[in-house]
């Protein structure tokens, strides 16, 4: 691929997504952070695509795993409640692998197996069943909990990790890592810092814009908040001056609709949602683009925001 020809990639290098999904408090961020190594998320003007909030990106001589958020699994419901269930629901049909966090100090319960039946029904991804906190529990226990944990659902295979100890994170990575596509590394090294507020407004006007006409477009809107800001003299009003860019004219034509009837209806009901949201009232500014091949195109990610 022409466009590549500056990332030295050996062959076989691999790139993709995963993200951790299971019940609260089991662990799921300790084991992010620990595979990361620092804390890192994405930062705000970075075009929130397909493929969610980026909680860290492994880089390894030979894989790029990049972690990415579920919204709705980690936060309590909000207001927001069933729109985050649609936004966790394509989370996990677009990263590449899913790993099920299950700790190993307490018996399956109800939550664990009702999200595996969610994970299941996620036909094409794979799920890993990650057996947390593993120094918490004696190797007795670890190992009925992997045999327990086997009978839950299907899955592409168990690992017991302590992300206290370090133990076994190396097996973590190597078996997300089995899982991603061939690929040359999607992201630069750089920091990213983290502004979420931001983002979830992102998110928010990209399933505003993806409502209705999901089939025609399923991955080709990305969004790129560029700037929020109180309009100066009020306290009650925020502006928001946000880009939406597609990779084709004729997909700007979907989204605009017949006489830019379709792209007002897209902002006010973002609006509508951002400022629940934030709790303000908001000036969305919303103007779309066409950025050719964008997700795969390393000059227009950078256009886009994504390297630093
Ligand atoms: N001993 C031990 N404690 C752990 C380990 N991993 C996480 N913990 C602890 O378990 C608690 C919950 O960990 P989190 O990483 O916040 O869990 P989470 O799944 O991200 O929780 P939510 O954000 O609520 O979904 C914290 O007090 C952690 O310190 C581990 O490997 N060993």
């Amino acid at each position: 691929m022409g466009h590549n020809a500056h990332v030295t990639s050996p062959d076989n290098h691999r790139a993709g997504f995963a993200c951790f999904v299971g019940r609260p408090n089991v662990g799921k961020s300790t084991l992010m952070n620990a595979l990361v190594g620092t804390k890192v998320a994405i930062t705000s003007s970075k075009p929130q695509t397909t493929r969610r909030v980026i909680r860290g990106i492994v880089h390894r001589p030979d894989a790029q795993l990049i972690i990415v958020d579920t919204p709705g699994l980690h936060r309590p419901r909000t207001l927001l409640g069933e729109r985050l269930d649609s936004l966790v629901l394509s989370t996990l049909t677009e990263v590449d692998v899913i790993g099920f966090c299950v700790p190993a100090n307490e018996p399956i319960g109800k939550g664990d197996r009702f999200i595996a039946d969610k994970l299941s029904a996620v036909k094409k991804t794979p799920v890993i069943a990650v057996v947390t906190k593993c120094d918490l529990a004696s190797k007795e226990q670890v190992a009925e909990q992997l045999l327990a944990v086997s009978q839950v659902a299907e899955f592409a295979a168990i690992v017991p990790v302590s992300a206290q100890s370090g133990d076994q994170l190396d097996v973590v990575a190597d078996v997300l890592i089995e899982h991603l596509p061939e690929s040359p590394p999607l992201y630069e090294g750089g920091q990213l810092t983290d502004e979420p507020e931001q983002v979830l407004v992102g998110e928010l006007i990209r399933e505003a814009a993806l409502e209705g006409v999901r089939d025609e477009l399923p991955h080709s809107i990305a969004v790129v908040v560029d700037e929020m800001l109180p309009r100066e003299g009020r306290d009650d009003l925020l502006d928001i001056y946000a880009h939406m860019f597609v990779e084709r004219p004729s997909q700007k034509a979907i989204v605009i609709g017949h006489k830019g009837e379709r792209l007002r209806e897209v902002g006010t009901k973002a609006r509508k949602q951002i400022e629940a949201l934030l709790g303000t009232r908001v000036y969305l500014d919303l103007r779309i683009s066409v950025a050719k091949d964008w997700q795969r195109d390393p000059k227009q990610l950078r256009r886009l925001g994504f390297y630093d």
